[in-house]
């Protein structure tokens, strides 16, 4: 079985006397300041001026420098920017203040398992991948829980780089749940096809097929949105809870005889193919190289599709029905 890591596994003092930059203040980055620095740990964030999130993060307490001052004064450097501004802000304001045994560290491997950023020898390399959206990560933390993470070491200049990722884990809360060790490879190509054909693709896709499907056949919208959208997060707090078991012991036996013999015919050998398909175009680069040069001319492709999807019906049903509820914060 898979070993994993848990409190009793880090130690937060290989922290201590250290300076943390964490660059970005968005998804991930509030949520890694703010925890680690919950935690003890001494953080200051790095941005560009101008960047929206600045005051934010001033306000949460957090002390805040242009990119290439924070990474002059700390000892551990954690990349938050997207995945696309990565390797610029790497050359230009990361790699020349980078001290000799100073640690780069990244939440997800895109940018070095396909060599846009090739860092220099004298550093450590490692990964703290949260498994979970960064404002998850905050929530649950504050929660006294934790994210599941995968940590990995590309480089380990120090002889420390492992259990330095573990302190880190640690630190942002994720060895209150378990962590696992992979390499950049493993959570960069796992990661890409679990949000491309499960979790965000495939989900949304499976959401508005459904609905469309209920529209199209002459249903009220707004219980096609309750039906394929609202209820899916019930189901899925079922599925985080307990697995397939405790989703089908809450749901009826009229439901689940339906799982049992349509959810085949959904997802079936067709998709089933597909999927190798979208995972063989990972590893093999192709997904990496569109998305790289999809961005160097300004990404046409991405504001279409997003135009696009803003215009379905199901984003002004699902405005208006989640006003009525309250307790929905957006
Ligand atoms: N989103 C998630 O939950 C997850 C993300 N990851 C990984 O974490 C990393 C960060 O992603 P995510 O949190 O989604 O990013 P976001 O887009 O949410 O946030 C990016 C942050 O970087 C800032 N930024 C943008 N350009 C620059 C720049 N040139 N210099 C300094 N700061 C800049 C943005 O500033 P401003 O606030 O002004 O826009 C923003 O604060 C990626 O590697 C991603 O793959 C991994 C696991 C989950
Ligand atoms: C599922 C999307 C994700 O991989 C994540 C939140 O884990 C991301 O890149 O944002
Ligand atoms: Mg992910
Ligand atoms: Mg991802």
């Amino acid at each position: 079985m898979t070993k994993m890591y848990y409190n009793q596994d880090a130690d937060l003092k290989l922290l201590e006397g250290k300076r943390v930059a964490i660059l970005g203040y968005g998804s991930q980055g509030h949520a890694h300041a703010l925890n680690l620095k919950d935690s003890g740990v001494d953080v200051v964030v790095g941005l560009y001026e101008g960047s929206k999130s600045w005051e934010k993060a001033e306000n949460d307490g957090l002390r805040v420098l242009k990119v290439s001052d924070a990474v002059k004064e700390s000892d551990v450097v954690m990349m938050l920017i997207p995945d696309t501004s990565q390797k610029e802000v790497y050359e230009r304001d990361v790699k020349p203040f980078l001290k000799e045994g100073n640690a780069l560290c990244f939440a997800h491997g895109f940018n070095i398992h396909f060599n846009q950023i090739v860092p220099d020898n004298c550093v450590d390399v490692f990964m703290v991948a949260p498994k979970g959206p960064g404002h998850l990560v905050r929530r649950v933390y504050l929660e006294g829980k934790g994210v599941p993470s995968l940590i990995a070491v590309y480089q380990d200049y120090s002889k420390k780089a492992k259990e330095l990722a573990l302190a880190y884990a640690k630190g942002i809360g994720a060895t209150r749940a378990g962590v696992i060790e992979t390499t950049f490879k493993e959570e960069t190509e796992t990661d890409l096809f679990g949000e491309q054909a499960v979790l965000c693709g495939g989900v949304t896709e499976l959401i508005k097929a459904g609905f469309d499907t209920l529209v199209g056949a002459g249903y009220q919208k707004e219980i096609a949105y309750f039906e394929c959208l609202h209820e899916m997060k019930l189901i899925v707090d079922l599925l985080y809870e307990g697995g397939f078991e405790r989703m089908r012991y809450s749901v009826s036996d009229t439901a689940e005889y339906g799982d049992y013999m349509v959810g085949r015919r959904i997802i079936n050998e067709d998709t089933r193919h597909e999927m190798k398909k979208v995972l063989e175009e990972i590893q093999n680069g192709e997904f990496a190289r569109e998305w790289i040069l999809e961005n160097q001319i300004n990404r046409p492709v991405f504001n279409a599709m997003k135009k696009r999807e803003l215009e379905h019906p199901i984003v002004e049903v699902g405005k208006n029905l989640r006003k009525m509820m309250s307790w929905i914060q957006e």
